[in-house]
Parts: structure tokens; sequence; C-alpha cells
């Protein structure tokens, strides 16, 4: 269960999230707004990435100003950039990295790790240098690398973006077929139609909190009533 609230953050002086109160707990929650409306700085205040200036964000009851490396343990993040969390030479010394420190037995994280990469369709690249991996192998091989540590809540960053039709597909499926508590952050509004909930961002509240198809039309509304930007400006 996570919990925000009154949640009010600024980056040098001007403010991207303003006073945010919600709880969710529901199984998968889209989160959906224009680029620069907050959804990837209110994403980080969930496992106390960010911590916000005003407020509090509770992870199962804790503040995660409190029990950071609890909070990073139950909250996974998969970043949109899997360059940025692809840290080891290879796929499955990336996938281990998650699972030392963690009291986990050498036998044990050998045996998690091959059962992540067959999971995650990676077994054959096992011993392949991660950065050589196609941009959706390397998104899948991002997500495993979270996923292998089980969190009980998984938040992702647009983690599709820029991904073939192809990739985006198997990453969302993968995503949808997760036991656990899933937070998405998309542009691709036709991944939410079977969320159970769908929240709407702009310029740092919450404007709609809903069904995925009202919180789209509501989106959509938005978007076009929004003002024309140069580009469309000099076209008129
Ligand atoms: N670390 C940072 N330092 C300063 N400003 C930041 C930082 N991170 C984000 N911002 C600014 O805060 C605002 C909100 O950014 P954020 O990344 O939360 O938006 P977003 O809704 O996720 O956007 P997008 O859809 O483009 O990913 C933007 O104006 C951004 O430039």
């Amino acid at each position: 269960m996570l919990q925000l609230d009154s949640v009010t953050h600024a980056y040098d002086g001007r403010t991207v999230l303003r006073d945010i109160s919600v709880d969710l707990s529901e199984h998968r929650i889209g989160l959906i707004g224009a680029n620069g409306s907050g959804k990837s700085t209110l994403a980080r205040t969930l496992n106390g990435l960010v911590l916000p200036d005003s407020g509090r964000v509770l992870v199962d009851g804790i503040d995660t100003r409190r029990a950071p490396r609890r909070v990073r343990r139950t909250v996974g993040f998969v970043f949109s950039d899997a360059d940025t969390q692809i840290i080891m030479p290879t796929v499955a010394e990336d996938i281990a990295l998650g699972l030392r420190g963690r009291g986990v037995a050498r036998a044990d994280i050998d045996a998690r790790v091959a059962e992540t990469l067959r999971r995650y369709g990676l077994a054959d690249h096992a011993d392949h240098p991660a950065h050589l991996l196609s941009g959706g192998q390397k998104q899948l091989l991002a997500l495993a690398a979270v996923l292998v540590t089980e969190p009980d809540i998984l938040v992702c960053d647009e983690p599709t973006t820029l991904l073939d039709l192809r990739n985006t597909e198997m990453i969302t499926r993968t995503l949808r077929a997760l036991p656990q508590q899933l937070i998405l952050l998309t542009h691709h509004l036709a991944t939410l139609a079977d969320f159970d909930r769908v929240l709407v961002i702009d310029e740092g509240r919450i404007v709609f909190d809903g069904a995925p198809a009202p919180a789209i039309d509501f989106y959509t509304a938005l978007m076009r009533s929004a003002p024309a930007g140069e580009a469309a400006g000099s076209a008129e």
C-alpha cells in the first residue's frame, strides 16, 4: 500500500508536485500526463529516490524518509532508460547484482539468476555483454534485474520508450502477468485499457483519478485544449 500525504516538491525553487494526497492500493495503476507534468518525480517519491520537500510518502505505513533501504526493497523501480540501470558487464552478473548483499547464499543466487534468465527469455544471453543487447532485451534485463529481488511493488517509468511494437508488446505482456502491484508511467495509452485505475497528472496535481477509459478521454481533451506550442503556432 502506497500513501502520499500532502506531498509537495520543488526543483531549484520550481514546484513540480503540489500538495498531492492519494492512497494507491489497486493492483495495476497507470500514471499519465504531459511531458514535464511531474509523473517521474511522483513515481520517484514512491521508493524514496525523491524525498518530498513537505508532506510524506508511506510504503506499507513506513515513511520513505525513515527507512530508505527497507522502502527500496519493497518498491522496485524500473527506469525508462535501461542503459542507466544496467551496471554489470554481463547479463547474468547484472541480474545477480540485486541479490548480493541481501544475505542470499551463493547457490541460491545462481539458481534465482538462472530461473530469471529463463523466465524472461534471456537464458541464451547469460554471458553476453549487457551493452550489446538490443533495446528491447535491455529493457527486459532492467526489468528482470529488479524482479529477481522480488519487490512487493513495482514502479515502471515508461519502460517501453523507444521500443518497437514487438518489444513494447513483449514488455507489456510481462508486466501484465506480474502478481505484484504495478505503478506504470506510460505514453502508450492503449496499454492501460484493462488497468484498475488511472491517474492523470497535470502541472504537479492529480487532475483526474478513475477508470482507464474516462481517464484517457480526460487526458486527450486536456492535451487538445492546451495552448499550441511554438511549432504548431507557426504552422497556422
Ligand atoms: N533532477 C531534476 N532537477 C531539476 N529539475 C528537474 C529534475 N527532474 C525533473 N525536473 C523538472 O521537473 C519537471 C517535472 O519533471 P518530471 O520528470 O517529473 O515530468 P514527467 O511528467 O515525468 O515528464 P516526461 O513525460 O517528459 O517524462 C520538469 O520540468 C523537469 O524539467
